[in-house]
């Protein structure tokens, strides 16, 4: 199933905010996976000459509704800030998987996420490019083929399940091969449920291009971007639901009192994630053992479906 020799050579950039310290990601392959210290604080696995993980800077201003502007007000920040203080003793230095369709705002929310809890970002579509030596995934599925790239994927999650303090955005489809779920299951994974509508809005204004599974010569882009997600989401059943938390918009949207989830920003977003992680972990842990054996009846159910 997996490619064989995919090697990373993991060069994690710490995950800035607003910058091109975005770009998490690796270095051009290079052999196996190497870490300093897995178990080690985040700025141990940092790239070559990039600076260590800058503190938190709050940012008082008003979005613009496009979202340049990671967080609305000074409260929002603090408000990050306290959650992710608060998690980070539950986490114990887990990883996070951000799961759902394209254009949920895994990368956006997960670089958020990143960089208040002091992990390191990555972006597993991003991974699969370097490892591969190709510049997009479109041209990955174009030159080899979808099958091809997601045994890269599952090479990807494979070697990131084995490190620590890692916020990973998934591709949209990690969520369909089982075997991928045995590695997300060994952090804590959560799903961006995004209604097919708002998704289809924010990828018609950024364009198909990169999405290979979405991408049409012609047509109106928001009619094509929405049939092809419902249809995406028909195939794939309830697979994003295997995550062990459900992030749904609607619900943030209607207890803020919005009528509509594009008013949501990314920071809304992750406080939510950090909210509902915190619940999931102490729930969790409270008996060890009979949720390692929860988790693994989980992963047995999932491989037979
Ligand atoms: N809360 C939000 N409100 C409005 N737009 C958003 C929000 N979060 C992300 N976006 C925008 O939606 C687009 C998709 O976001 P992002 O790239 O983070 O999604 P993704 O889940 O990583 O997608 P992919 O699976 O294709 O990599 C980006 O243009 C981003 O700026
Ligand atoms: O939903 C999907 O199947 C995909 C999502 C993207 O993140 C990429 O992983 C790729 O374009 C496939
Ligand atoms: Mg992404």
């Amino acid at each position: 199933m997996e490619a064989g020799g995919v090697g990373l050579a993991l060069q994690a950039r710490a995950a800035g905010f607003g910058s091109s310290r975005h770009r998490g990601g690796l270095q051009a392959p290079t052999g196996s996976l190497r870490v300093a210290d897995p178990a080690g604080p985040a700025v141990a696995v940092r790239a070559r000459g990039s600076k260590p993980v800058a503190p938190l800077r709050l940012r008082a201003k008003k979005s613009s509704g496009g979202h340049e502007n990671s967080h609305n007000s000074v409260d929002e920040a603090l408000l990050l800030k306290r959650k992710s203080e608060e998690v980070l003793f539950y986490l114990n230095g887990r990883c996070i998987y951000l799961v759902g369709m394209m254009g949920s705002g895994k990368s956006t929310v997960g670089k958020i996420m990143s960089e208040v809890l002091g992990y390191s970002f990555f972006d597993s579509d991003k991974l699969v490019e370097q490892a591969v030596g190709m510049p997009s995934v479109a041209q990955i599925f174009k030159v080899h083929s979808e099958a091809f790239f997601r045994d890269n994927e599952s090479s990807v999650l494979r070697d990131l399940s084995s490190m620590r303090r890692l916020v990973v955005a998934t591709g949209g489809g990690a969520v369909i091969r089982p075997i991928n779920w045995r590695y997300m299951k060994r952090g804590l994974s959560v799903w961006l449920d995004v209604p097919l509508d708002a998704l289809a809005r924010r990828i018609a204004k950024v364009g198909t291009a990169s999405r290979p599974l979405l991408d049409q010569p012609s047509g109106d882009p928001y009619a094509m971007a929405f049939s092809k997600l419902s249809m995406l989401a028909q195939q794939r059943g309830d697979a994003y639901a295997n995550a062990d938390v459900r992030v749904s918009l609607e619900e943030i949207a209607c207890k803020q009192g919005h009528d509509d989830v594009s008013k949501l920003t990314p920071t809304d977003i992750a406080i939510e994630s950090l909210h509902k992680i915190e619940s999931f972990v102490i729930e969790h842990t409270a008996d060890s053992s009979a949720s390692d054996a929860q988790a693994e009846s989980q992963i047995q159910r999932i491989q037979t479906l």
